[in-house]
C-alpha cells in the first residue's frame, strides 16, 4: 500500500472560532417523534431556533421503507454502473430531486433523509453526522468536485464539541480516481489529514449507500491515502471492510525504534514518562503503536490508565516522526481483546477501526492471540480477522447515521 502524494502532512490549526449555527446546542435538546414518518423532528421551538441561527437538523429513527435494488446484491457499484442501461445510471451525479423521490415508495415524508441528503443550497453546507461505535464524523457529499468543500480550518471548527457540530473528524466523499468508485479524504479534529480511518470508511460506505439509494448487500472501491479499500455493506447493515495488508517495516510505519531482522518493531522497549512500555508498531496506512504490557506488568488493565496524561506523550514521542495513534490493550482470551485508544490528531476516542486492526496484527506477532478476534472498544465491539491466505486484515462492525444537518458556510 502506498500513501498518495495529495495527502497533506500534519499541521496544527488553532482557530476555534465557529461561524454560523450552534447545531450542537440544538441537537442536545430533547426531540419529539413524528409517528407517521418514523423520523424525529426537533420541537417547533428548537426548529425555529435552528432556523434562526441558520441551521436545520433532522434525525432518522428508522430507515425509510425503500425499493430494493436486487441487482446490486454482491455486485460492486463499479460493475453495477457499467451494467445498467444509461437511463438507470443517473445516480453517479444524481439529479438530486429525482433520486430523492425514488427513495421511498410507500411512506413519503415531508423531510425525508433522501431529500435532505440531496439538498444543494448555495451558501449552505449540508452534511450527515455518522458514528462507528461512537467514533463520530461529519460526512460531506463532495462527489461533484475533487477538492474538499471545506478547509482544514473549517473542519476544526465543525469538530469542536462546544462551538461546532462536534466530531472526531470530517470525511469527504469525492469522485474516484485510478478506476475506483470513490475517493475518501478525512480531516482529524485538529485539522491534520490522516491517510485512512477504519470507522470512517464504514460510515463512508453507509453514507454512499444512502446517497446512491443502494439496498441489500453491495460493495464498492475506495481510493484512500492508504491505497485501495473495499467496504461491503452486509444484509444486516454492518459493514465488512477489506483493509488491505498491514505494513510492518519500521521505516514505513514510520518509527525510529530499533527493528528486528525482519525490519519490524515487535515488543520493543519504549520509555515514556519514566516507564518502559513494550510496543509493536504497525501501519494500516496510518501509524499505530500497540502496547499490551509495561515493565513489571505483563497484562495491562486498560481501565486503570490515565489516557489523557500518557496518550499525548506517545503521540508526540520523537521515535514517531509522523506522530502516532496508540492502542493500550488487555488480553481477555486468545480471541478477545479489550482496547483503549489515543488517536493522533483526535485524542481519546470511543473506537478506532485501524487501531483495532493494528491491535490484532500486533497480538498475533507477539503470540498473545489468534488471527480472529473480537476487539472491545469503549464504544462497542469490532470483529477483526488477519487472514493468513491473503495477508489482508478484515474489519466488520456497525456504522450508523445520527442526524442530517445544514449550516451556513
Ligand atoms: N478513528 C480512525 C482513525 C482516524 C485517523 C487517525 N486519527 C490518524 O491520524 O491516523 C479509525 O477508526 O481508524
Amino acid at each position: 500500500m502506498q500513501c498518495s502524494s495529495n495527502i497533506n502532512t500534519y499541521r496544527r490549526v488553532n482557530s476555534r472560532e465557529i461561524q454560523g449555527a450552534s447545531l450542537h446546542l440544538a441537537a442536545r435538546h430533547r426531540s419529539i417523534r413524528d409517528g407517521d414518518s418514523g423520523r424525529v423532528n426537533f420541537s417547533p421551538l428548537l426548529e425555529a431556533t435552528a432556523m434562526a441561527i441558520g441551521a436545520t437538523i433532522s434525525v432518522p429513527l428508522t430507515s425509510p421503507t425503500c425499493r430494493t435494488l436486487a441487482s446490486v446484491n454482491k455486485l460492486s457499484l463499479h460493475s453495477l454502473r457499467s451494467s445498467l442501461p444509461t437511463t438507470q445510471r443517473t445516480f453517479k451525479y444524481p439529479n438530486s430531486r429525482l433520486v430523492a423521490s425514488s427513495m421511498s415508495t410507500d411512506a413519503p415524508v415531508k423531510t425525508s433523509s433522501a431529500s435532505f441528503l440531496h439538498r444543494k443550497e448555495t451558501g449552505f453546507l449540508d452534511f450527515a453526522k455518522f458514528h462507528g461505535l461512537g467514533n463520530d464524523f461529519v460526512l460531506i457529499d463532495n462527489r461533484d468536485s475533487s477538492e474538499p468543500r471545506i478547509s482544514a480550518d473549517k473542519a476544526v471548527q465543525l469538530c469542536d464539541r462546544n462551538f461546532g457540530v462536534g466530531a472526531d473528524g470530517v470525511i469527504f466523499v469525492l469522485p474516484g480516481i485510478n478506476g475506483t468508485d470513490y475517493t475518501m479524504r478525512i480531516f482529524n479534529s485538529d485539522g491534520s489529514e490522516p491517510e485512512m480511518c477504519g470507522n470512517g470508511v464504514r460510515c463512508f460506505a453507509k453514507f454512499v449507500s444512502q446517497l446512491e439509494n443502494l439496498h441489500g448487500s453491495h460493495s464498492f472501491t475506495i481510493h484512500t491515502g492508504a491505497g485501495l479499500i473495499i467496504p461491503e455493506v452486509l444484509e444486516d447493515g454492518n459493514v465488512r471492510v477489506d483493509m488491505g495488508e498491514p505494513i510492518l517495516k519500521a521505516s514505513d510505519v514510520p518509527t525510529k525504534l530499533p527493528m528486528n531482522k525482519e525490519n519490524a518493531v515487535v515488543k520493543s522497549e519504549l520509555a515514556v514518562d519514566g516507564v518502559i512500555w513494550h510496543v509493536t508498531c504497525v501501519s494500516m496506512g496510518n501509524p499505530h503503536c500497540v502496547t499490551f504490557s509495561r515493565e513489571g506488568n505483563q497484562n495491562l488493565l486498560v481501565d486503570e490508565l490515565k489516557l489523557a496524561d500518557i496518550g499525548p506523550k506517545f503521540e508526540h514521542h520523537e521515535v514517531f516522526p509522523a506522530r502516532t495513534n496508540t492502542e493500550f490493550v488487555q488480553v481477555l482470551s486468545n480471541s478477545h481483546l479489550k482496547m483503549r485508544v489515543w488517536e493522533r490528531g483526535a485524542g481519546a476516542t470511543l473506537a478506532c477501526g485501524t487501531g483495532a486492526c493494528a491491535t490484532v496484527v500486533a497480538a498475533v506477532l507477539e503470540g498473545r492471540a489468534g488471527r480472529n478476534c473480537t476487539v472491545d472498544l469503549p464504544g462497542g465491539p469490532l470483529q477483526i480477522e488477519w487472514r493468513e491466505e491473503d495477508n489482508h486484515v478484515y474489519m466488520t462492525g456497525s456504522a450508523d447515521v445520527v442526524y442530517y444537518g445544514s449550516l451556513p458556510l
